[in-house]
């Protein structure tokens, strides 16, 4: 029976959309399970906000946040806060659905959840950042804490936003909290590794992935779309495995050097300048003309929905990997499939920020913190595990590493959903 809620049945691509197209094709491989599917197809719990701040004008302004728990079958919800002029619920709903995928694919013990403001943060002053920051903490307070949902950063946030609002949480319950969001800084009870952990994972898969497909990384050609925390980290640990960027685009440009760019200095220049654009070595490049060209591995790490259906008949990578949310649509991600090009999808690609959330969170618990090494090496390990069991499955049934990564997770999933039971 269709549901009579609008967000069930979303049209086009939408990020939605694609997450529920994803639910559709592992549902053979569910058995049984398949009963307990629906409860993937809909959100347990979704919390619009209002974030009324004062601008430092005197005028005030309303913002529309949002934080959505897609499922806690297996723990609390976890996942981080995106502030982006294009956020919606529809789409903070996909990217919580993601999450609860995600973490049980690299098997933490954590439900999926997602949050995120509608709002151009680089319009802000830091004071009205921290406004805003602080009253959305505030608003889904009702939803937070430690043993609950732990938030963490996504698209334009980062360590002084986490430690914004684990303070803004602490001062609402009466005692500090450091367990309530991870990616904070170091000095209050962030984890080494995090900042790293997310581009980090994405080369450890990747490297695992070339290596299984015979794919030299010395003197690999590499794309990436996003040069941000996720982009930005896997160029230059791609660039230190002897492989070279040769194309890179973000929100302010694109540019391109057959001979490699030199990825440090790009981020000192994006540091400095905010994007990449002007930056003096590498040429300019036609944004369209990103996707045509020549590569051996393509990194999408920005926003979602850019891998078309046109994009993936174009572009000439072997290898791509999703370290955004979302990045290819359905139709793209088949026609990926005919063409042979290996897709890692995001959730196992980018399942590394999250898994140095965890040790941060445990860390927090235990008030005993690791060595940097101790968190690569782990980080390391649980990556390789991960993607060794999906890779396992894609085997075992011919089929695509996203479709058994999302076997993989669902299957633990519905196990705790079914044990659970439906009842109080
Ligand atoms: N930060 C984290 O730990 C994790 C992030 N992700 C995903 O990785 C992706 C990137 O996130 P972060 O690097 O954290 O964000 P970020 O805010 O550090 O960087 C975002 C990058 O995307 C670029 N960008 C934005 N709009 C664009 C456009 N229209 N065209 C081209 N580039 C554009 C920006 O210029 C920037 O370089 C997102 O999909 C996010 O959900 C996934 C897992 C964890
Ligand atoms: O570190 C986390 O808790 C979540 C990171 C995140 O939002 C993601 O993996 O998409």
């Amino acid at each position: 029976m269709n549901s009579p809620l609008s967000y069930v049945h979303p049209t086009g691509d939408s990020a939605w959309g694609t997450y529920l197209s994803q639910i559709d094709r592992v549902m053979p491989y569910l058995g049984p399970l398949a009963r307990w599917a629906e409860t993937l197809r809909r959100p347990k719990r979704a919390l619009i906000v209002d974030v009324p701040i004062e601008l430092d004008n005197g005028t005030v302004a309303h913002h529309e946040g949002y934080r959505v728990q897609h499922n806690l079958s297996r723990g609390p919800g976890k996942g981080g806060v995106r502030f982006h002029p294009d956020v919606t619920l529809e789409e903070v709903m996909a990217l919580s659905a993601w999450m609860t995928i995600k973490n049980a694919a690299v098997n933490l013990p954590y439900g999926g959840a997602k949050g995120g403001v509608r709002v151009d943060p680089k319009r802000l002053s830091r004071g009205e950042l921290e406004r805003l920051t602080r009253r959305y903490t505030s608003e889904i307070g009702l939803l937070i804490g430690p043993t609950k949902d732990i938030p963490a950063p996504d698209v334009n946030t980062n360590g002084q936003i986490m430690a914004w609002m684990m303070d803004t949480y602490s001062v609402n319950t009466g005692s500090t909290a450091t367990g309530v969001v991870t990616g904070k800084p170091v000095h209050l009870g962030g984890s080494l590794g995090r900042v790293k952990a997310t581009g980090r994972g994405v080369f450890v898969t990747g490297r695992e992935a070339a290596r299984r497909i015979g794919l030299n990384l010395q003197g690999a050609r590499v794309a990436v779309q996003g040069y941000g925390n996720v982009g930005g980290v896997a160029a230059q640990l791609f660039a230190e495995a002897g492989a070279r960027l040769v194309a890179v685009q973000d929100h302010s440009g694109t540019l391109h050097r057959e001979a490699g760019i030199d990825t440090h200095t790009l981020a000192a220049h994006v540091q400095a300048q905010g994007g990449v654009a002007g930056f003096p070595g590498a040429s300019p490049l036609d944004g369209e003309a990103f996707w045509d060209t020549p590569c051996d591995i393509l990194i999408p790490a920005a926003l979602e929905g850019q891998i078309s259906a046109d994009r993936a008949g174009r572009l000439q990578a072997r290898l791509l990997l999703e370290g955004a949310n979302g990045p290819t649509v359905p139709e793209g991600d088949r026609i990926l499939g005919e063409r042979g090009v290996l897709v890692v999808p995001d959730v196992i690609c980018n399942a590394g920020g999250v898994t140095v959330s965890y040790f941060e969170w445990v860390q927090d618990f235990s008030s005993f913190f690791w060595t940097e090494d101790e968190i690569n090496v782990r980080l390391d390990k649980i990556m390789v595990d991960a993607l060794a069991r999906i890779w396992d499955v894609a085997d075992l049934h011919r089929i695509p590493l996203r479709t058994a990564a999302f076997a993989v997770a669902c299957e633990r999933i519905l196990m705790a959903r079914q044990d659970r039971g439906l009842y109080p």
